[in-house]
């Protein structure tokens, strides 16, 4: 694909927010404000939302003359009237929603971009497993394309509908892949991540158990947990994943340990991630165990590994911002690609001030 700065040749790309009130929806318009290539023509909330008619920047103060648009009330008849004259869409709403609507986008002609899990899965019998609901919208599950933005640029360009990865999944895979795409791993060993949450990656909406007050450090959902086949799928190798919540309000670590073939040296390891990564500029190969404080308000992935010759095992460790690198600013990146721009443009200047879920 011929990669382009923005020029003449692109014209403004009339995007709408579905879920702009929420905290992933949130981030990204911060980061669509600062996008030249982007109109942001409406932020959308749902049918009956307390938020209806207030602006965006009464609800996220800190983008007040920045953005000030209202936030309408999604209904059949704003789909009617408003779709057409779209662009891109980019959902951060709950999953089934996703589910729901996007072939509709899709059919008027609008790329879609969905933050939920609502497309990432293939296997449509995961969905009342894992995720609660029968899918009613096989043929377009079939049609999209995962959009973990390092390894799948070329499926990103291709599609009108991407799946944006999981939090916990793009932590997972970005450090699971250059090895198990490379099949430097033991196939059929166990491969096991650990992943720690803040309470942000629960969203905006109350809940005693995402209370700040009420949480400490537990794992939950073990065995179980919806990112559990995202993340074996993903990386073509079955995993046990063990989520964590933990008193904090951003940023998400995934730790995985996996047996490597015997032969296989510390030196292939790290020839895999230079590899992979050497010229990624949103993934920074740390040479350090990685830190949330380093991420938070950041589209950086920070990762790190180590291998021990003689066990045979290597660990790797990636940390990200749940609500950017796990959410907003990857939707970012997909949608750049789609345009032909570098992944990463208009983001290298993310900085706390711009960041709007604060510690
Ligand atoms: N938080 C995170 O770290 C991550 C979240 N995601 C995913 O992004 C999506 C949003 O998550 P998050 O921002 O945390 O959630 P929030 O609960 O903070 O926000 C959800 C948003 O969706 C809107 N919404 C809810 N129901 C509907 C509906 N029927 N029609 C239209 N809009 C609706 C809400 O609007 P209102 O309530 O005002 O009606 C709100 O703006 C989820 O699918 C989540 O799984 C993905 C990666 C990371
Ligand atoms: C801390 C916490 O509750 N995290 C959420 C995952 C974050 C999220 O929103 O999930 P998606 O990436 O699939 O959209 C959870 O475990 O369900």
């Amino acid at each position: 694909m011929a990669k382009a700065r923005l020029d003449s040749n692109n014209s403004m790309q009339k995007v709408a927010v579905i879920g702009a009130s929420g905290y992933a929806g949130a981030e990204l318009v911060g980061l669509l404000c600062q996008h030249d290539g982007v109109s942001i023509e409406h932020l959308v909330v749902s049918e009956n939302s307390s938020s209806e008619g207030k602006l965006f920047s009464d609800l996220h103060g800190r983008f007040k003359t920045l953005c000030d648009l209202p936030l309408e009330a999604f209904s059949a008849s704003w789909f009617d009237c408003c779709a057409v004259h779209l662009d891109a869409v980019f959902f951060a709403t709950p999953h089934e929603f996703s589910a729901d609507w996007a072939q509709a986008f899709v059919d008027a002609g609008v790329k879609v971009f969905d933050l939920s899990g609502g497309f990432r899965l293939k296997e449509s019998t995961d969905y009342p497993k894992y995720y609660g609901f029968e899918h009613a919208n096989i043929d377009a599950l079939n049609s999209a394309q995962y959009g973990l933005a390092e390894w799948q640029e070329t499926d990103i360009a291709q599609t009108n509908l991407i799946a944006v990865p999981g939090c916990y999944p793009t932590a997972s895979l970005l450090g699971l892949k250059p090895i198990t795409i490379n099949k430097l791993h033991v196939e059929n060993s166990l491969i096991v991540v650990n992943g720690i949450s803040g309470v942000s990656g629960a969203g905006r909406s109350a809940s005693l158990a995402t209370n700040f007050n009420e949480v400490s450090l537990k794992a939950y959902n073990v065995l179980q947990h919806r990112h559990q086949p995202e993340i074996s799928q993903e990386a073509h190798a079955s995993v046990i994943f063990n989520p964590h919540l933990a008193p904090y309000k951003r940023g998400l670590m995934a730790t995985v340990t996996m047996q490597l073939k015997e032969e296989v040296s510390a030196k292939q390891v790290d020839m895999a991630f230079q590899q992979a990564y050497g010229d990624k500029p949103l993934i920074r190969m740390v040479g350090a165990w990685p830190e949330i404080a380093n991420v938070e308000y950041s589209p950086f992935a920070d990762i790190h590994w180590q291998v021990d010759e003689e066990k045979h095992v290597v660990v790797v460790s990636c940390a990200i911002d749940n609500l950017l690198k796990g959410a907003a600013s990857q939707a970012l990146q997909c949608f750049n690609i789609s345009l032909g721009l570098p992944s990463e443009y208009s983001m290298l200047s993310v900085t706390a001030a711009s960041s709007n879920v604060k510690n």
